[in-house]
Protein backbone atom coordinates (compact mmCIF):
# COMPACT_ATOMS: atom_id res chain seq x y z
CA UNK A 1 0.00 0.00 0.00
CA UNK A 2 1.27 3.18 -1.00
CA UNK A 3 1.96 5.62 1.65
CA UNK A 4 1.44 9.46 1.18
CA UNK A 5 2.01 12.52 3.36
CA UNK A 6 -0.33 15.35 2.30
CA UNK A 7 1.12 18.90 3.99
CA UNK A 8 -0.84 21.76 3.89
CA UNK A 9 -0.10 25.30 6.07
CA UNK A 10 -2.44 25.39 7.71
CA UNK A 11 -5.73 23.19 9.20
CA UNK A 12 -8.43 24.88 6.63
CA UNK A 13 -6.14 23.36 4.19
CA UNK A 14 -5.95 20.09 5.68
CA UNK A 15 -9.62 19.74 6.75
CA UNK A 16 -10.50 21.02 3.15
CA UNK A 17 -8.26 18.39 1.55
CA UNK A 18 -8.78 15.75 3.72
CA UNK A 19 -13.05 16.31 3.24
CA UNK A 20 -12.03 15.38 -0.16
CA UNK A 21 -9.82 12.06 0.66
CA UNK A 22 -11.77 10.74 2.40
CA UNK A 23 -11.02 7.79 5.17
CA UNK A 24 -8.25 6.39 3.00
CA UNK A 25 -5.68 4.93 5.03
CA UNK A 26 -2.87 5.77 2.57
CA UNK A 27 -2.97 9.67 3.03
CA UNK A 28 -1.47 10.36 6.26
CA UNK A 29 -1.67 15.01 7.32
CA UNK A 30 1.21 16.83 8.61
CA UNK A 31 0.80 21.09 8.94
CA UNK A 32 3.82 22.49 7.47
CA UNK A 33 3.22 26.37 9.13
CA UNK A 34 3.08 29.15 6.71
CA UNK A 35 6.52 30.20 4.85
CA UNK A 36 9.32 28.47 3.36
CA UNK A 37 11.81 27.60 6.18
CA UNK A 38 8.62 26.39 8.44
CA UNK A 39 7.66 24.31 5.77
CA UNK A 40 11.08 23.01 4.85
CA UNK A 41 11.82 22.37 8.65
CA UNK A 42 8.40 20.33 9.15
CA UNK A 43 8.70 18.57 5.72
CA UNK A 44 12.06 17.28 6.78
CA UNK A 45 11.05 16.25 10.54
CA UNK A 46 7.73 14.44 9.13
CA UNK A 47 10.01 12.96 6.55
CA UNK A 48 12.61 11.49 8.52
CA UNK A 49 10.34 9.63 10.78
CA UNK A 50 9.08 7.03 8.00
CA UNK A 51 8.67 5.92 4.90
CA UNK A 52 6.77 8.04 2.42
CA UNK A 53 6.07 7.26 -1.33
CA UNK A 54 5.06 10.49 -2.35
CA UNK A 55 4.16 14.07 -0.50
CA UNK A 56 1.59 16.04 -1.85
CA UNK A 57 1.34 20.03 -0.88
CA UNK A 58 -1.58 21.52 -0.91
CA UNK A 59 -3.41 24.52 -0.16
CA UNK A 60 -4.49 27.58 -1.41
CA UNK A 61 -2.55 30.11 -3.85
CA UNK A 62 -2.53 33.51 -5.54
CA UNK A 63 -3.28 33.08 -9.12
CA UNK A 64 -1.48 35.09 -11.67
CA UNK A 65 -3.78 37.13 -14.27
CA UNK A 66 -5.03 35.79 -17.35
CA UNK A 67 -3.28 32.43 -15.86
CA UNK A 68 -5.18 31.33 -13.30
CA UNK A 69 -8.43 32.53 -11.96
CA UNK A 70 -9.93 32.23 -8.46
CA UNK A 71 -11.79 29.30 -7.45
CA UNK A 72 -9.40 27.67 -10.48
CA UNK A 73 -6.48 24.58 -9.25
CA UNK A 74 -2.98 24.46 -10.73
CA UNK A 75 -0.97 21.40 -10.44
CA UNK A 76 2.77 22.33 -10.37
CA UNK A 77 4.34 21.17 -13.01
CA UNK A 78 7.49 22.26 -11.75
CA UNK A 79 8.22 24.10 -8.20
CA UNK A 80 10.27 27.17 -8.23
CA UNK A 81 11.60 29.70 -5.61
CA UNK A 82 11.09 32.96 -7.72
CA UNK A 83 12.39 34.82 -5.28
CA UNK A 84 15.95 32.82 -4.04
CA UNK A 85 18.56 35.22 -5.83
CA UNK A 86 19.67 38.50 -5.39
CA UNK A 87 18.33 41.28 -6.42
CA UNK A 88 20.30 43.46 -9.18
CA UNK A 89 20.05 47.29 -10.08
CA UNK A 90 18.28 46.15 -13.17
CA UNK A 91 16.34 42.81 -12.21
CA UNK A 92 17.23 39.52 -10.85
CA UNK A 93 19.75 36.84 -10.43
CA UNK A 94 18.61 33.36 -9.40
CA UNK A 95 20.55 31.15 -7.28
CA UNK A 96 21.13 28.76 -10.27
CA UNK A 97 22.68 31.84 -12.12
CA UNK A 98 24.85 32.47 -9.64
CA UNK A 99 25.99 28.78 -9.28
CA UNK A 100 24.38 28.20 -6.02
CA UNK A 101 21.94 25.43 -6.70
CA UNK A 102 18.68 25.21 -8.31
CA UNK A 103 15.75 27.10 -7.77
CA UNK A 104 13.64 24.12 -9.77
CA UNK A 105 12.17 20.82 -8.25
CA UNK A 106 10.85 18.62 -10.83
CA UNK A 107 7.39 17.07 -9.53
CA UNK A 108 6.36 13.44 -9.50
CA UNK A 109 5.45 11.70 -12.50
CA UNK A 110 2.09 11.57 -11.12
CA UNK A 111 1.17 15.07 -12.23
CA UNK A 112 0.38 14.64 -15.27
CA UNK A 113 -2.46 11.87 -14.69
CA UNK A 114 -3.89 13.82 -11.33
CA UNK A 115 -4.14 17.36 -13.91
CA UNK A 116 -6.08 15.05 -16.81
CA UNK A 117 -8.22 12.90 -14.21
CA UNK A 118 -9.24 16.31 -12.79
CA UNK A 119 -9.98 17.75 -16.20
CA UNK A 120 -12.48 14.69 -16.94
CA UNK A 121 -14.29 15.24 -13.49
CA UNK A 122 -15.21 18.66 -15.14
CA UNK A 123 -12.85 20.84 -12.29
CA UNK A 124 -10.69 23.69 -13.78
CA UNK A 125 -8.03 22.40 -13.42
CA UNK A 126 -4.59 22.83 -15.39
CA UNK A 127 -0.70 22.08 -15.14
CA UNK A 128 1.54 24.93 -14.66
CA UNK A 129 4.69 25.95 -12.92
CA UNK A 130 4.04 27.32 -9.09
CA UNK A 131 6.23 29.63 -7.66
CA UNK A 132 7.01 29.49 -4.02
CA UNK A 133 8.03 33.07 -2.55
CA UNK A 134 9.03 34.13 1.11
CA UNK A 135 7.34 37.20 0.76
CA UNK A 136 3.66 37.41 -0.53
CA UNK A 137 3.13 39.97 -3.89
CA UNK A 138 1.65 43.24 -2.78
CA UNK A 139 1.89 45.24 -6.30
CA UNK A 140 1.46 45.28 -9.75
CA UNK A 141 4.87 45.62 -10.54
CA UNK A 142 6.42 42.35 -8.32
CA UNK A 143 3.30 40.04 -10.03
CA UNK A 144 4.85 41.70 -13.22
CA UNK A 145 8.32 40.79 -12.53
CA UNK A 146 7.60 37.74 -11.03
CA UNK A 147 5.91 36.85 -14.53
CA UNK A 148 8.58 37.79 -16.34
CA UNK A 149 10.80 35.89 -14.52
CA UNK A 150 8.79 32.31 -15.09
CA UNK A 151 6.88 32.63 -18.14
CA UNK A 152 3.76 30.37 -17.81
CA UNK A 153 3.79 30.46 -13.78
CA UNK A 154 0.48 30.20 -13.03
CA UNK A 155 0.49 30.21 -8.82
CA UNK A 156 2.36 31.68 -5.94
CA UNK A 157 2.30 30.08 -2.51
CA UNK A 158 4.68 30.07 0.04
CA UNK A 159 5.31 26.62 1.14
CA UNK A 160 6.09 24.15 -1.69
CA UNK A 161 9.75 24.99 -2.30
CA UNK A 162 10.22 23.53 1.51
CA UNK A 163 8.88 20.94 1.76
CA UNK A 164 10.23 19.51 -1.79
CA UNK A 165 13.22 20.27 -0.76
CA UNK A 166 13.15 18.35 2.19
CA UNK A 167 10.97 15.78 0.20
CA UNK A 168 13.82 15.50 -2.80
CA UNK A 169 16.75 15.10 0.34
CA UNK A 170 15.08 11.76 1.01
CA UNK A 171 14.17 10.57 -2.81
CA UNK A 172 10.68 11.06 -2.51
CA UNK A 173 8.46 12.60 -5.20
CA UNK A 174 6.07 15.36 -4.41
CA UNK A 175 2.92 17.05 -5.99
CA UNK A 176 1.55 20.35 -5.52
CA UNK A 177 -2.09 21.13 -5.56
CA UNK A 178 -3.20 24.69 -5.74
CA UNK A 179 -6.87 26.34 -5.27
CA UNK A 180 -6.73 29.91 -6.51
CA UNK A 181 -8.19 32.06 -3.85
CA UNK A 182 -6.70 35.63 -4.87
CA UNK A 183 -5.51 37.29 -7.76
CA UNK A 184 -1.37 38.05 -7.63
CA UNK A 185 -0.94 41.67 -7.32
CA UNK A 186 -2.19 44.61 -5.32
CA UNK A 187 -3.21 43.32 -1.78
CA UNK A 188 -6.51 43.78 -1.25
CA UNK A 189 -7.61 40.85 1.38
CA UNK A 190 -11.31 41.42 1.06
CA UNK A 191 -11.20 40.18 -2.16
CA UNK A 192 -9.64 36.75 -1.40
CA UNK A 193 -12.36 33.71 -2.05
CA UNK A 194 -11.26 31.52 0.37
CA UNK A 195 -14.32 29.82 1.07
CA UNK A 196 -14.44 28.93 -2.84
CA UNK A 197 -10.88 28.10 -3.21
CA UNK A 198 -10.88 25.47 -0.27
CA UNK A 199 -13.93 23.80 -1.95
CA UNK A 200 -12.01 23.38 -4.93
CA UNK A 201 -9.25 21.80 -2.95
CA UNK A 202 -11.78 19.22 -1.31
CA UNK A 203 -13.40 18.51 -4.93
CA UNK A 204 -9.70 17.91 -6.04
CA UNK A 205 -9.23 16.02 -3.03
CA UNK A 206 -12.34 12.75 -3.90
CA UNK A 207 -10.81 12.67 -7.59
CA UNK A 208 -7.11 12.65 -6.40
CA UNK A 209 -8.27 9.83 -4.08
CA UNK A 210 -9.67 7.69 -7.47
CA UNK A 211 -6.43 8.58 -9.53
CA UNK A 212 -3.82 7.47 -7.44
O1 LIG B 1 -8.36 32.87 7.01
C1 LIG B 1 -8.63 31.72 6.66
O2 LIG B 1 -9.73 31.16 6.90
C2 LIG B 1 -7.63 30.93 5.94
C3 LIG B 1 -7.93 29.66 5.53
C4 LIG B 1 -6.99 28.94 4.82
C5 LIG B 1 -5.75 29.51 4.52
C6 LIG B 1 -5.49 30.80 4.93
C7 LIG B 1 -4.21 31.44 4.64
O3 LIG B 1 -4.03 32.62 4.81
C8 LIG B 1 -3.15 30.57 4.14
C9 LIG B 1 -1.91 31.33 3.80
C10 LIG B 1 -1.27 30.59 2.68
O4 LIG B 1 -1.92 30.84 1.48
C11 LIG B 1 -1.01 30.84 0.42
N1 LIG B 1 -1.34 32.00 -0.38
C12 LIG B 1 -2.59 32.36 -0.72
N2 LIG B 1 -2.58 33.41 -1.54
C13 LIG B 1 -1.29 33.75 -1.72
C14 LIG B 1 -0.64 34.76 -2.49
O5 LIG B 1 -1.27 35.57 -3.20
N3 LIG B 1 0.71 34.80 -2.42
C15 LIG B 1 1.41 33.92 -1.68
N4 LIG B 1 0.84 32.95 -0.95
C16 LIG B 1 -0.50 32.85 -0.98
C17 LIG B 1 0.36 30.78 1.05
O6 LIG B 1 0.92 29.54 0.76
C18 LIG B 1 0.16 30.96 2.53
O7 LIG B 1 0.78 30.02 3.32
C19 LIG B 1 -6.40 31.54 5.65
Amino acid sequence: MMRILVMTAVAAERDAIQRGLGQDSRFEYALAGVGIAAAAVNGALKLAKADYDLVIIAGIAGGFAGQAEVGSLVIASEIIAADLGVELLDGFSSLDELGFGSTRISVASEAERVTAALQAAGLKAQAAPVLTVATATGTAATAAALAARVPGAAAEAMEGFGIATAAQQRGVPVLEIRAISNAVGPRDRDAWRIGAALQALESAGSVIAEVL
